[in-house]
């Protein structure tokens, strides 16, 4: 919620439901490939390898299958011909399973070095114009300006650094970091307009500046880093997955150790690079390969709704958000909050009403106030004052009024009914009935009504008309279906609030709240065990974003509230975070769905090498599968083992088929989907590579 509603920002215009305007720079598809491959074959550092460790193993095994090339004996005596060459083919899969993991990284982390490439560019050294105490300028590099400097910038320049306007108006060009090429108004006093940030351009006029930001900690900074991942962390689910899949990677360990007394006892030794296949195929290299690129792309989807999110964890922690909290105007309906009636009460005429709101509403630039003073010009109403002797009251979120002092002495208010009937009993003025009525017959309409005083006297009643965003209704229903409850919190009045509140399909509201109610708000539902997301742009909101588990800030929003923040909407759209938490949401199910047919191949895969290992004990049986030879059965395993990791790559980058559905019905569908399929899958995959590797005589 705003404190200064003159500081609003421009209403985003309407989008559709998935918002789905990119900004983000072009990335080139095949450069980007490129630099993959090269990525994936850098990535296999030991030091590296070892953040994953089930690749880690997979990569462990490969070292030791290429020195039973060239000493098949190395673990002692083996039976069957062609070792070395077995053996050569097992290190090669092994080895391009290992690349394949670490090339769906690098693809997924390939976006977001392109985006930083591009933000670096926009990024170039500018000559700053710093002004020194004595009013005299000096030309210094960008590079050297710390926080406190004062600068001056004039149409054309490039604004050195993040900072706050201190004197002039001028129009600015912040397509560098948002994308959208329309030019935004800076001046200062307000909290929203007043900021501006390095990197962008100054189109028209000159600005003073004072520089918020020292070198190297600017916002187009934190982008880049951000974008570059340089700052990824594993984020708490990541880690949980990553100790499950070692366990698991473990228990695969010993039961695979345990083999060969087994298989010795039936007469049947095993040779360790069998043992290391079996090894490879029983633990989760799919989803151990496919892990980090998951989560990355995560990030990067959020990043190409353009909102920068400022960790993985952010991302993550929208995935399970229970409660969302929206404020009314402007998120839930359009905002554009216009006048559409005077309604005259206490026996005033539409006349007296007029002039009143229009005195009131002088000095009032929010676009509430720019339509009143529209209304009552065209009911021919005039000022009857001099305005330079007037005094503007600015409207605040807390006061919940506005208004003008007039060089007579006499006040004119205007603003929420329950404000102005306290600024009317305080003036000892009188309440009717009659005001009660028009307020509810407005409330009840859903627009909000703004009660009209002079002094001690009420005149009527303003209708400002706002509508519900067409299409929010169905966007609430699928969150309902995720099990997001959505609250809506307003300044407004209750009637109205519960009008708005019943069209829009939200969960909950609350009305003729506060600013500081939010945080109430967001701490009560947290005291519940639940997970809160929620938007603001005031320096008010900027605890309630820091409170908040996911606090999306909007860009056009002050530095309080984007440092404190953990997402920050270049778009400046409130209702983006309805977008963000779907995908927070996705990013989960996508990880869930491909933990699920990784771990369901095995069973496959088991199958397919297990006879070979008790070949000789004559327990073919076993061979489900009919397969070949008991080489080829194991060459096919591992084949389709390394090749369903690039395989799934496009799957893990863009997020499996997402519907809004509560946890439990998704946990099903995901078993019966994943889960049947990735036993399924795996068994017809393997007997087609079986046939044709023992078609190429491989095996
Ligand atoms: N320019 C204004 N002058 C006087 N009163 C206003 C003005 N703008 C809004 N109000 C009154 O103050 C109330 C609170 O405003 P506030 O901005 O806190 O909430 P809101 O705009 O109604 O809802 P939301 O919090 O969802 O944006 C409004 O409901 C309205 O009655
Ligand atoms: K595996
Ligand atoms: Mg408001």
């Amino acid at each position: 919620m705003n404190s200064i509603a003159s500081t609003k920002p421009p209403r985003p215009r309407p989008q559709g439901p998935r918002g789905d305007r990119k900004h983000t720079p072009k990335v080139n598809t095949q450069g980007l490939y490129k630099r993959a491959i090269k990525e994936s074959f850098v990535k296999l550092k030991p030091r590296v390898m070892l953040k994953n460790p089930v690749m880690f193993v997979v990569y462990v095994g490969t070292i030791i299958t290429v020195l039973m090339i060239f000493d098949p004996y190395l673990f002692g005596p083996v039976q069957g011909e062609n070792l070395r060459f077995f053996n050569g083919l097992i290190a090669l899969i092994l080895f391009f399973t290992v690349v394949f993991a670490n090339f769906a990284e690098a693809v997924a982390e390939g976006r977001g070095k392109a985006q930083a490439d591009a933000l670096r560019s926009t990024k170039s050294d500018t000559i700053a114009k710093k002004l020194l105490p004595d009013g005299s300028i000096q030309e210094i590099s960008s590079t050297q300006l710390h926080c406190g400097d004062m600068v001056k910038v004039v149409a054309g320049d490039i604004i050195p650094a993040d900072g706050e306007v201190l004197a002039g108006v001028a129009s600015v060009d912040e397509s560098a970091i948002t994308g959208e090429s329309a030019p935004v108004l800076k001046e200062p006093g307000s909290d929203v307009a007043s900021s501006v940030t390095g990197g962008t351009r100054i189109l028209s006029d000159e600005l003073s500046i004072r520089i918020t930001a020292d070198p190297g900690k600017g916002f187009i900074d934190r982008m880049i880093s951000l974008v570059e991942g340089a700052e990824r962390a594993k984020t708490p689910n990541e880690i949980a997955l990553t100790v499950l899949l070692a366990v698991l990677t473990l228990v695969f360990l010993f039961v695979v150790a345990t083999l060969p007394t087994i298989a010795s006892y039936v007469n049947s030794p095993v040779s360790i690079a069998i043992l290391i296949a079996l090894l490879v195929a029983l633990i989760p290299t799919t989803i151990g390969g496919l892990l980090s690129a998951i989560g990355i792309a995560g990030m990067d989807r959020v990043a190409q709704f353009n909102v920068i999110a400022t960790s993985g964890r952010a991302v993550e922690a929208c995935g399970d958000v229970n409660t969302l909290i929206l404020d009314k105007t402007g998120t839930i309906t359009l905002g554009n909050r216009l006048a559409e009636e005077f309604v005259p009460v206490n026996g005033h005429t539409m006349n007296d009403i007029a002039r009143v709101a229009l005195a009131a509403s002088l000095f009032d630039n929010t676009p509430e106030g720019k339509s009143i003073v529209r209304l009552a010009e065209k009911l021919g109403a005039i000022v009857d004052f001099d305005r330079n002797l007037a005094e503007g009251i600015e409207f605040s979120a807390k006061t919940r009024m506005s208004g003008t002092n007039l060089p007579d002495g006499s006040e004119v208010r205007k603003g929420a009914v329950g404000a102005i009937k306290g600024f009317v009993r305080s003036r000892s003025g009188r309440e009717t009935p009659e005001l009660d009525t028009a307020y509810e017959r407005i409330s009840q309409l859903g627009g909000t009504p703004l009660a009209v005083a002079l002094n001690g006297e009420i005149y009527g009643v303003i209708y400002l008309k706002d509508i519900v965003k067409p299409g929010i209704r169905d966007r609430f229903d699928q969150l309902r279906r995720m099990g997001v409850r959505t609250v809506m919190l307003t300044g407004d009045n209750r009637i109205t609030a519960s009008v708005i509140a019943q069209e829009a399909g939200v969960d909950d509201f609350i009305a003729e709240a506060t600013p500081e109610d939010k945080i109430e708000v967001i701490q009560r539902e947290q005291a519940q065990g639940k997970i809160v997301a929620m938007t603001g742009d005031g320096t008010n909101d900027a605890p309630a974003l820091a409170q908040a588990n996911v606090g999306v800030a909007m860009n056009s929003g002050t530095q309080a509230a984007k440092e404190a923040a953990n997402m920050v909407d270049l778009d400046s759209d409130p209702t983006k975070l309805i977008d963000i938490v779907t995908i927070g949401k996705q990013l989960l199910i996508t990880r869930g769905a491909l933990t699920t047919f990784s771990i369901a191949n095995d069973i496959a895969k088991y199958f397919a090498i297990i006879p070979v290992i008790f070949a000789s004990a004559n327990l073919q049986s076993l061979n489900l599968m009919g397969l070949t030879s008991t080489n080829s059965a194991v060459l096919s395993a591992l084949i389709y083992n390394a090749l369903i990791i690039p395989a799934l790559i496009p799957l893990a980058l863009k997020g499996v088929k997402f519907r809004p559905l509560s946890a439990n019905q998704l946990l099903q569908r995901n078993i019966l989907i994943y889960g049947l399929g990735g036993v399924i899958v795996p068994f017809i995959a393997i007997k087609l590579i079986d046939v044709l590797v023992s078609a190429v005589g491989l095996a």
